[in-house]
């Protein structure tokens, strides 16, 4: 994380990183809905995987050779046998618990994504650009999941600023009780309406004639490019969930 690391880690801080992954995710979205749904790059082909699956595995070895994959918040989808970095990478401040490295959420974004999030935001049809959809689609499942590993800092900065409150539910792996002290639903409710606004504003198009008066934000949500609703519906259904699950997840080691 880079603003929300080292002596500044802050709830505030991390709630901006947070904010700031919000328009990767819209934009990768926005740039995935270019194509339509293509369907055959994500079947199984003779050799075993998908063209998507494929290229996921290849992608992150040039992008760990690259010296990707070295922050709690970059995790790999397929973590087996990745390369070392081939050049000098800086290290990051070390602010986490070591378990962090182990908390991952990527199966349950990639089941998400394909099966459930893909249909919703992209047309009916095939155009044959298989090569490019799947590039496309890697670039969002980075996203999301950066966003969502996020939730290791969240965690840790929450424990730092009360350790009395979530040492005994930690203690008693109580998930139950550590999932209501982490939730806010009121941050909850400006985040879906956040990143509904920030699809609407994104996501017009955008020409030199003055169309009709309309001011920047004002596009119908029909003329956007992703429907704002698929962005609230992402972050209420899958997105935030997720999170919730990683900093779960991570507190509950916490103490070992
Ligand atoms: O901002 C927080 O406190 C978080 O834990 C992050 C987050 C989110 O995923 O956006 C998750 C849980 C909270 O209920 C509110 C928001």
């Amino acid at each position: 994380m880079d603003s929300g690391g080292g002596e500044q880690l802050s709830l505030a801080a991390v709630r901006d990183q947070l904010i700031r992954e919000e328009d990767s995710i819209v934009f990768a979205l926005i740039e995935r809905a270019k194509r339509p749904r293509n369907t055959p790059a994500y079947s199984a082909a003779a050799g075993g995987g998908s063209l998507a699956e494929f290229f996921v595995r290849e992608a992150q070895v040039l992008h760990a050779k690259a010296g990707h994959y070295q922050k709690p918040e970059d995790v790999p989808f397929f973590s087996q046998d990745l390369p070392p970095p081939v050049f000098p990478t800086k290290g990051h401040p070390k602010v986490l618990h070591p378990f962090a490295s182990s908390v991952c959420v990527n199966d349950a974004i990639w089941k998400m994504y394909f099966n459930e999030l893909l249909p919703l935001f992209t047309a009916d049809g095939d155009d044959g650009n298989y090569a490019e959809t799947v590039a496309l689609d890697f670039a969002c499942l980075q996203a999301l999941s950066r966003r969502i590993h996020c939730g290791k800092y969240v965690a840790e900065v929450k424990f730092r600023d009360a350790p009395q409150d979530y040492s005994p539910p930690i203690r008693a792996k109580d998930t139950n009780a550590l999932m209501n002290l982490l939730t806010f639903t009121a941050v909850e409710e400006k985040v879906k309406k956040r990143v509904e606004k920030k699809a609407r504003i994104f996501g017009q198009i955008v020409t030199l004639e003055d169309s009709a008066g309309k001011q920047d934000g004002d596009a119908c949500d029909s003329h956007c490019k992703v429907d704002p609703k698929v962005l609230s519906k992402l972050y209420d259904m899958w997105v935030m969930p997720l999170t919730k699950d990683v900093e779960v997840e991570y507190l509950l080691r916490r103490l070992d």
